[in-house]
């Protein structure tokens, strides 16, 4: 299912959050300049620092891509466990900032309800803020879910991180509709489940796909939510964008 491409290593490692910063300053953004952002941006151009560290001197550095509904959440996750490394998805950023009526809440409530993409700038502020929390709390590492999900995403990154590993995961696109409906949060612990039960015949040579439900346990059942982008419409607009803007 998964595909893996190894990146090559750029030569020097760095502080991610003031990078990303300093290369969203710099570079030439898609899209509009947003009057919230400008306040972050100035604040941005303070924090320049550059620190090296040698790869032998921290974890992994990854990145999932896939569509939505993938299973790159699950995946992550899992393996972040393992590695003892934080899981940085961009989209969980983005629904927090939505929850904590953050600066950007009420954009991004209309963006992410219309299946929309989220601009570069607020993307890569929130994941700035995420970046430097972490390094406040020692962690080193990470797998980022989700981003980067734009080419003006891809090379920000690619300028600034190094990315030792990419995991690009691929699943037929009506599968990947049934697992975007069949997904619910719970809204007490913010775990993960998926109430559909796939089971596709193999055929013309594509192995057949079987994914059994990942069912929440008996305390979680009763707070049950579904992300209110998770409506069919949403869906496909979603796998849409996601055909037109983040794959080549
Ligand atoms: N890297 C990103 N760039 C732009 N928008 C993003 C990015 N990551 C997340 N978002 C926004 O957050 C929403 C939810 O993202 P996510 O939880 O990753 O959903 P999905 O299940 O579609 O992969 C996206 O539809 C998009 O609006």
């Amino acid at each position: 299912m998964a595909a893996l491409t190894r990146l090559s290593k750029p030569t020097f490692s760095s502080s991610m959050a003031s990078l990303l910063r300093r290369s969203l300053s710099s570079s030439a953004m898609a899209s509009e300049p947003n009057p919230n952002f400008q306040s972050h941006h100035s604040s941005f151009s303070r924090n320049t620092n550059l620190v090296r560290k040698d790869p032998k001197d921290r974890n992994v550095q990854w990145v999932f891509l896939g569509c939505p509904g993938v299973g790159k959440g699950t995946y992550a996750s899992r393996l972040c466990k393992l590695l003892d490394v934080p899981h940085i998805a961009t989209g969980d950023l983005v629904r927090e900032e939505l929850a904590s009526a953050g600066p950007f809440a009420q954009q991004l409530s209309e963006i992410v309800n219309q299946g929309k993409l989220v601009s570069d700038e607020i993307i890569i502020n929130l994941l700035s803020k995420r970046l430097e929390a972490g390094d406040a709390k020692g962690e080193s590492g990470f797998i980022l879910d989700g981003f980067p999900r734009t080419i003006n995403q891809a090379e920000i990154l690619e300028e600034v991180i190094d990315i030792d590993l990419v995991v690009n995961l691929k699943l037929r696109e009506d599968v990947l509709m049934e697992k975007c409906l069949g997904r619910r949060i719970c809204g007490q612990c913010g775990k993960n489940f998926n109430v559909a039960s796939i089971n596709v015949k193999g055929e013309n040579g594509h192995p057949a796909i079987i994914m059994p439900p990942l069912l929440p346990p008996a305390h979680c059942m009763s707070k049950l939510v579904t992300r209110s982008d998770d409506v069919e419409e949403v869906v496909a607009e979603r796998l849409k964008i996601y055909n037109e803007k983040s794959t080549c």
